[in-house]
């Protein structure tokens, strides 16, 4: 039974971080937008991923950073305050109140819709809220940001002991004294760190012969350097054959015989698009995969250009700044089209209409200790498209890097596309690299010639100065 009907000109499924930003486009563009949320507006970054896993991070960071100076290091106590870190972390998650979030919300125009929202037909959904069923209608577009959901592996035993998830994880109230880490990529060596730095005995039972193997091989052996430097024990090449539980805890059977007892599992083997029980077969597409989206945001096989995806639902690039920029060229093109803003509709790219970055501009960083921070193409990449490449690799050692840390660790590289001399990707990964990462992506999106680049002068002595010790190693 229907408790009521609402209609709207947009409606966005999904209040976390990229549902936000393309409601308060659309909105800004002058539509009446809804934004539905099952859970928590904010999702996923907010609450259970990017604040709580950086406030996790971020004091282990800053004792041993203090550690590596002369002078500091003898000022540094022994170890984190576990209580404060988790208070500290409690606030930056709001104590998963999403109060601000809402007040935010209205303030931009937005009305908020509590509930799970599914289509049902072109424009139509309905959004059900404990027993209630509400009919909403969107005059001009429908965005799903509907985010992703972590994939369990098919692993014997799994399934019948109590693991964490990331969510777990990064809202654990207690810190387990032997932490089992199944995963080498990004949120696996992350939350290791953090845990192995509030005094968790951490293992990493990891796949591949390296963690991080979607970055430069560098990088993840700076990575592996660092978490085994933070106490984390490492097992490269492993599998974890089957699990079972032991009086209370757990126990990895791993495919070199070897078991491993645990208190907890976290298990950080990736995410999938979440696109089940969303009504997709109601307007013609099939549940389960990503959405695939053209770069204006339009779900492709859906006729009458009313669909609309971004974020991690899209597949695109699975992270909060990447999919709040899809946000926000989707909201505004959502606008312009709903005005008649002709500009929306070419199809050239760099406009503010195309997600043009998504496909050679993406930034992440890796807040492990040493941090990986990338943008663009790996060598492998590069090489693979068929760019005519050359690359420059070289360790961080400028007098910036030596202030900053005794022993400094770090290493940087450029890819050049040798036929345009202009950067393609830039990986630099050591101790608090992430801020150098902007001009990298400004560089790469700008497309610089590096003769012009040259003009760029790094300030003395900041560890930017690497910059010119790569152009220099170019031939510049
Ligand atoms: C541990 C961890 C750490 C991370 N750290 C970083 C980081 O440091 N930097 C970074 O850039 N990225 C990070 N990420 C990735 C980042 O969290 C995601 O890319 C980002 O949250 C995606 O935003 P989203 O809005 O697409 O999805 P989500 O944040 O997942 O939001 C989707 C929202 O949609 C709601 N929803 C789903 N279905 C429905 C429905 N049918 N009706 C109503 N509501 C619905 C959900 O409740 C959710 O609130 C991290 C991820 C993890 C797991
Ligand atoms: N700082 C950041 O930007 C940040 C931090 C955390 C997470 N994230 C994002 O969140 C998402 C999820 O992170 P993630 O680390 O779970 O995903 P991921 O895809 O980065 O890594 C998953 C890892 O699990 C491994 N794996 C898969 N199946 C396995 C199995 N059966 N046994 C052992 N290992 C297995 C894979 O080889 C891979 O290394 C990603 O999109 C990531 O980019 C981003």
């Amino acid at each position: 039974m229907a408790a009521g009907r609402d209609e709207f000109d947009v409606v966005v499924v999904g209040g976390g971080a990229v549902g936000e930003n393309a409601a308060a486009r659309a909105s800004a563009g002058g539509l009446r937008t809804a934004i539905v949320e099952a859970e928590l507006l904010g999702g996923e970054c907010s609450y259970w991923a990017c604040m709580p896993s950086k406030a996790l991070l971020r004091p282990g960071q800053a004792l041993a950073a203090a550690r590596r100076v002369p002078g500091a290091r003898e000022a540094a106590g022994d170890g984190l305050n576990v209580a404060e870190v988790l208070a500290n972390r409690d606030s930056f998650t709001s104590h998963w109140d999403d109060g601000g979030q809402v007040e935010w919300a209205e303030g931009v125009g937005l009305t908020v819709l509590r509930g799970r929202a599914r289509l049902v037909g072109e424009r139509e959904l309905e959004v059900v809220t404990g027993g209630e069923r509400r009919e909403v209608s969107a005059r001009h577009a429908v965005i799903l940001c509907t985010g992703s959901q972590p994939v369990t592996p098919p692993v014997p035993g799994l399934a019948d002991v109590p693991t964490w998830t990331t969510r777990d994880a990064t809202s654990a109230r207690t810190v387990p004294d032997r932490l089992a880490v199944l995963g080498g990529g990004v949120a696996g060596t992350e939350l290791a760190q953090a845990f192995a730095s509030l005094g968790s005995q951490v293992v990493m039972v990891v796949k591949g012969e390296r963690v991080l193997n979607r970055f430069e091989p560098f990088a993840g052996e700076l990575v592996a350097e660092g978490l085994r430097a933070s106490g984390v024990e490492l097992l490269l090449g492993t599998e974890l054959d089957r699990v079972s539980g032991s009086g209370g805890g757990i126990l990895l059977h791993l495919s070199d015989g070897r078991e491993v007892a645990a208190d907890q599992l976290l298990v950080a083997t990736g995410r999938r698009p979440a696109t089940s029980d969303l009504g997709l077969d109601s307007v013609g597409l099939t549940e389960g995969g990503a959405l695939t989206v053209d770069d204006s945001g339009l779900v492709h096989g859906v006729p009458g250009r009313w669909l609309y995806a971004a974020g991690d639902v899209t597949g695109r690039a699975p992270l909060t700044h990447q999919g709040k920029y899809d946000a926000r060229v989707v909201g505004d093109v959502v606008a312009a089209r709903a005005s008649g803003v002709g500009e929306a509709d070419q199809p050239e790219p760099w406009t503010r209409y195309r997600a043009s970055a998504d496909h050679v501009a993406v930034p992440q960083v890796v807040f492990t200790d040493p941090e990986v921070a990338s943008v663009g193409r790996t060598e492998e990449e590069a090489r693979r498209a068929g760019l005519p490449v050359r690359v420059v690799e070289l360790d961080i050692a400028v007098g910036g890097s030596a202030l900053h840390a005794a022993n400094y660790r770090g290493t940087a590289k450029i890819v050049v596309d040798e036929e345009r001399r202009v950067l393609v990707g830039v990986t630099f990964a050591g101790y608090d690299v992430a801020e150098l990462l902007h001009a990298a992506t400004v560089a790469v999106v700008g497309e610089i010639p590096l003769d012009r680049l040259w003009h760029a002068v790094p300030a003395y002595p900041t560890i930017s100065e690497v910059w010119l010790r790569l152009l220099e190693s170019y031939g510049l």
